[in-house]
C-alpha cells in the first residue's frame, strides 16, 4: 500500500489542498435544523461527507463531538470513516491522544491499525508527556503506512505559555518539531506531521526544512486565512494542509452551498 505521505500528494494533486473539519457541535446541528441528538449528530457528520466526499482531499472528524454521546456517537464516528473511505478521501481522527507505555500502545491499536473501526489514515497526537513516550504510535503508524500529527504550536492563543517556553534545548515547540523531523529523515514513510496554527502573526518556531506534513487549523471561524500561509511558513508552505471546520459548515446544510465555500478555502 503506498505510504500516508503518497496518499496524501496524490488526492492532494487531485482534490486541491484543503482538510475540511467535521466538527458537529450541537450550534452546527440546530443551524442545519437537526435535532441535538445522536440522530442529528449522524445526519449533519454524514451529510458532510455525502456532499464534499468526492470533491474534497481530506476530512478531519473532531472526535470529541462523537464521544459526547457515548457508544453510540463512537459508531457514528466509526460511520463516517468508512463513508470517507468509500468516497476516495483520506481522514485525520482528531482524537489528540497522548499517554504512556502500554496505554499509548493501545491508543495506537484503536486509531492505527488495520483492523480497528477506529482507525483512520492519520490520528492526532499530543506530545505533551513527551516526545519520546508516543514511540508506539510512531511505529503503529510506519507500520500501517498510516500517519500521525502531534501537536506542536496549536491555534489557540492558550497554548503560547507551554510551547514557546524554554526546554532543555530550545524552545519547547522547535525540540518537538526537531524530534519529529529527525525520526522522519530515519524512516521511510516520514509518517510524523505537525499540527501548527495559521492563527498567528508569526509562529516563534522554525519549521522551514520539517521532512513531514504539516496541518494548519485555525482558517476561517478562528481568523486565520489562507492567503496569509505562503507568508507565514516560507519554504514549510509545500508541506501545509489547510484546515477548516466552521468556516465550511456554516454553509451547510445545502449540498451546493457547502460545495462552494469547500471551493472558497481551496478544494478543487
Ligand atoms: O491547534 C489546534 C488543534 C486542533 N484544532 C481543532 O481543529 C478544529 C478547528 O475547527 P474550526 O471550526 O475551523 O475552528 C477543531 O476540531 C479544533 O479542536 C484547533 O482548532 N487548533
Amino acid at each position: 500500500m503506498p505510504t500516508y505521505r503518497q496518499r496524501l500528494k496524490e488526492i492532494t494533486a487531485q482534490r486541491g489542498n484543503l482538510c475540511v473539519g467535521i466538527d458537529p457541535h450541537p450550534g452546527v446541528l440546530q443551524a442545519w435544523g437537526l435535532p441535538v441528538s445522536v440522530a442529528g449528530l449522524e445526519q449533519c457528520a454524514r451529510g458532510v461527507v455525502a456532499a464534499l466526499g468526492g470533491s474534497v482531499a481530506v476530512f478531519k472528524p473532531q472526535s470529541a463531538f462523537f464521544e459526547a454521546y457515548g457508544s453510540a456517537g463512537v459508531a457514528v464516528l466509526e460511520r463516517v470513516l468508512a463513508d470517507i473511505r468509500t468516497a476516495g478521501a483520506l481522514s485525520i481522527v482528531d482524537a489528540k491522544r497522548g499517554d504512556i507505555g502500554s496505554t499509548m500502545r493501545a491508543y495506537a491499536q484503536a486509531y492505527l491499525t488495520d483492523d480497528s473501526p477506529l482507525a483512520g489514515d492519520a490520528v492526532t497526537l499530543s506530545p505533551y508527556l513527551g516526545f519520546a513516550s508516543l514511540m508506539p504510535a510512531f511505529e503503529a503508524a510506519i507500520a500501517s503506512d498510516r500517519g500521525v500529527y502531534v501537536l506542536a504550536r496549536t491555534s489557540n492563543p492558550e497554548g503560547a505559555g507551554v510551547q514557546l517556553a524554554l526546554g532543555q534545548e530550545g524552545s519547547v515547540v522547535q525540540e518537538i518539531i526537531d524530534a519529529a523531523k529527525a525520526l522522519n529523515t530515519s524512516a521511510r514513510t516520514r509518517a510524523i506531521g505537525l499540527v501548527v496554527g495559521g492563527t498567528h502573526d508569526s509562529l516563534g518556531c522554525d519549521v522551514g526544512d520539517f521532512n513531514g506534513s504539516i496541518l494548519v487549523p485555525g482558517i476561517g471561524a478562528q481568523g486565520g486565512a489562507v492567503a496569509d500561509l505562503p507568508d507565514l511558513f516560507g519554504p514549510a508552505y509545500a508541506n501545509v494542509l489547510p484546515m477548516v471546520g466552521r468556516g465550511i459548515l456554516g454553509a451547510g446544510p445545502d449540498t451546493s452551498a457547502l460545495v462552494a465555500r469547500a471551493r472558497a478555502f481551496g478544494a478543487q
